[in-house]
This record gives structure tokens, sequence and C-alpha cells, in this order.
């Protein structure tokens, strides 16, 4: 747990003649003291007698800035007067609450094992969706500062310690600091995936875990796979490799890898895709097109970039949520991430359909916005061996500049009555979004 953070003291203790007298002077007026949160005061108040043991009550005022009958109250609690002796005058802490530094967070015998306000707020506040999250931080100036803390952590990595690089906000449009969703490095099958992941931290002050903590689904054929020695996976003998694989990252839409189901393990090379976002990016906000994905370094032709994650859907679920995305778009309140796969299968006759939805569950591929010249990345389809659906996977199609907004082409159908309008900037661009009915 967290070390209890302690609000800034004012000023600093007040003895000589002359300081008494400046004090005196300038001193504010009852009304103008407003009271502190009573917990944050009585730590303040234990800080202060660790300093010194003996305080007169107008030098606590002074220290404390707190309206005179407010601290009354609060020494009456924790101090005894010195009515005679050396210390005459002065309030020093009742012998219960002295010398107690090694409890910190349990100083009030009234409420043993007690946490403090700022320990409470670190273990509720980074649960929160921003709405409650906000109104979390209306209640008191520390659940105020808490709550900022988590606000400024969110905008700092939104893949919440799941990848191994920290993935950002930046907004120079408004102050909206970060776009709520929740994060999953690898795709998920529905409904899973929604039941474990609307309970998820993020904000919080602990150090990233190792990523990724979640356990990726098994989803497909244990058996399949190869049992190469792992220093030959991916070569011209292993039954997973694909010959054209670099082609693949430069153009040509599908790729093998290992997988679930082969004996070597996740450092085997022909796992390029299953690592996670690398490569250094951020999520800028536009004042058109709503958050983009853009490269943070420069990243070089057929590197990998990210795979798209969201939830695995039924065709039927698809459509239920598309009619839903598609009022809340057309009304401005959504930006919807539902994508879906159409791959022709060898006869040419039938085609294998993939619906992954990033809109609630998602990665940083959420953010890549449609650009209707094909952009600057590859969408390879790619089979792991012993899983059955296959994953979207984003290679760089040229050198990406730093700074450079990362796009795709979302496709080429407009066949919905009434799109979306587009704003890519490209000189082919219809200006509408692609669209269809599922
Ligand atoms: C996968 S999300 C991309 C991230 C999105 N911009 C956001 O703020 O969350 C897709 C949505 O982004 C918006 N979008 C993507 N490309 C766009 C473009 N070229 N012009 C206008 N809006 C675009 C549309 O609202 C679309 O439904």
């Amino acid at each position: 747990m967290g070390v209890r953070t302690l609000l800034p003291l004012v000023g600093g203790a007040q003895s000589g003649a002359k300081e008494k007298k400046k004090a005196t002077a300038t001193k504010p007026s009852e009304q103008k003291r407003t009271r502190r949160d009573r917990k944050d005061l009585e730590n303040i108040l234990f800080k202060l007698f660790e300093r010194q043991p003996n305080w007169s009550l107008k030098h606590l005022m002074q220290e404390t800035d707190q309206p005179e009958q407010f601290l009354k109250e609060i020494m009456n609690d924790l101090c005894v007067y010195n009515k005679r002796g050396p210390n005459q005058g002065t309030h020093e802490l009742k012998p219960e609450y002295k010398n107690t530094s090694h409890l910190d967070g349990m100083r009030d015998p009234r409420a043993a094992g007690a946490v403090s306000v700022s320990e409470l707020a670190e273990l509720v506040l980074p649960w929160l969706p921003p709405a409650d999250l906000a109104a979390a931080a209306s209640a008191s100036r520390a659940m105020r500062a808490a709550a900022s803390a988590v606000t400024a952590r969110r905008a700092a990595d939104f893949s919440r310690g799941l990848e191994a690089v920290p993935v950002p906000f930046d907004n120079p449009i408004d102050s909206n600091p970060y776009a709520y969703f929740l994060y999953t490095p690898f795709s998920l099958i529905h409904p899973a995936a929604s039941a474990s992941a609307h309970a998820q931290p993020w904000g919080c002050a602990q150090a990233r875990p190792p990523c990724p903590t979640w356990p990726r689904p098994d989803l497909g054929l244990p058996s399949a796979g190869c049992a190469c020695a792992e220093a030959d996976c991916g070569g011209a003998g292993c039954p997973c490799a694909d010959a054209e694989a670099e082609m693949a990252a430069a153009g040509m839409g599908t790729l093998r890898e290992c997988g679930d189901g082969c004996a070597c393990g996740p450092s085997c090379a022909n796992r390029r895709t299953q690592r996670g976002v690398t490569a250094r990016l951020r999520v800028v906000r536009q004042l058109k097109k709503g958050w983009g994905l853009h490269a943070a370094e420069v990243l070089r032709r057929a590197q990998f970039v990210c795979e798209y994650a969201g939830e695995f859907l039924t065709t039927e679920e698809t459509r239920r949520r598309q009619r839903l995305y598609d009022e809340l778009a057309s009304a401005g309140k959504l930006s919807p991430a539902l994508l879906v796969i159409r791959e022709h299968l060898p006869s040419g006759r039938s085609c294998m359909r993939v619906n992954i939805d990033a809109t609630k569950v998602g990665n940083v591929a959420r953010f890549i916005n449609h650009s209707c010249d094909g952009g600057n990345l590859q969408p390879v389809l790619v089979r792991s061996s012993g899983s059955l659906l296959p994953r979207l996977c984003f290679f760089a199609a040229r050198d990406i500049a730093e700074g450079e907004e990362i796009t795709f082409s979302y496709g080429d159908a407009r066949l919905k009555h009434k799109g979306l309008p587009c704003f890519c900037g490209s000189s082919c661009c219809p200006g509408v979004l692609p669209a269809e009915e599922t």
C-alpha cells in the first residue's frame, strides 16, 4: 500500500517577536478560513507534533490556517493542555497518540485498522469510470487531489501497463484528458470478454505489472502445431512457417505463425505478432476525426505495429450492436470501432467472416482512423497454429515518420444510406466513410 499523502503545511513555525508581530498584523478574519477535511487536518497536526512536542493554540492556527473553533474541537480530542510547569500554556498530544509513526494510517484508536482518505482513494478511484471519478473528486480536497493523480496516470498510459511500452493520450484540442474503454492486449471471446472486463482498475499508483497480465484465451485446436527445436522454428522445415512471410508484411495479406498448438515457447522467432505493442505510439485528439493513433518514433517498412484486438462477436451480436452504434454515431455520441473481416476461401464460393468489436473492449488499434488512399498500414490476417480464428494485424506499409498519423483503409463499400463524413484529406476521398450493413 502507498505512503499516505499529506497536504502541504502552511508556512513554518514562527517564534521570533518580529514574526509574531507580523502574524498578528496580517491575521485573516475567521470567516476567510475554510475548514479542511478533518482527517487531513489531523494528519497535519500529527506532523507538526512530530516537529516539536508542544504548541500554543495561536501557533497552531498560524500553521494550519484553520478556524479557531474547528481547531479547538480537534485538539480537544487529540491533545492535553498544560496548565502549569515548564510548558505552561501549550498543548501536547495525548499519550495514546504519541510516537505512533510506525502505525501510519492507523493513528486513531477510535477506529483501529482505519486507513487514511488517500489510501482509501488509491484503492477505490482507479476502478471508477470518469463520471464516478468526477463525483468522488467533489467530496473533499484530498479526494480531488487523488482523483487528479488517477486522471494524470490514465492520460499517461491507456494500456494500463498491459503493453511493454506506455501509450499516452495527447489532447491539444480540448480539456478531455482521455477516452474511457477497457483494455485488452489480445482479442477475447464475447460474452466472457465483457463480463471479465467490466472491472478493470486504471490509474493506480503502483509500478506497472509485467505485461501482459491477462491469460490469453485458448481459441482453438490444441493438437495442431509444430514440434521443431526452438532455434529451427519458422525455418524451411517448420510446418508453421510461411514461405511468403516477408512478402506478407509487405502486402500479401496473410501470414502463418507458431501458436498455442506448438511445442515452442513465446520467445520463438516465428511469433512476431504475439508480443503485444513494442513500437512507441501516442493517441492525439484531432478536431474532425476525434482521437487518432500516431507514431511516436520512426517505424520501419514491414515492422509489426499492432493487432486489432477487441471482442470476437457472433454475426447476430454484431448486427445488434451495429444498429445501436449507428444511432449513437449519427448523433455524434460514439466513435464505433466494429470491424468485419471477410476472407474468401480457396473454393471462391464461400467466405469466412470474423467480427471484432473494439468499441468497449480493445487495444491501441481502436484509435486507428480511416484513409481512402489506403493509409500507411498493411492489414495482414495472421493464423497461428492451434487457433481457429485468424487475427488482424497491422504492419508498416512503408517507413512512417515520428509524429505521423497511422491509418489504413476501412474498405471500399459505401452501401449505407447515410454514411458518416470522411475527413481523411486524401485526393481520392469521396467524402463519406466506408460502411455497409453487416
Ligand atoms: C476505429 S474508430 C477510430 C478512433 C476514433 N477517431 C475515436 O475518436 O475513438 C472509428 C471512428 O473514428 C472516426 N473516423 C475514423 N476515420 C475517420 C475519417 N477519415 N474521417 C472522419 N472520421 C473518422 C469515425 O467516427 C469512426 O466511426
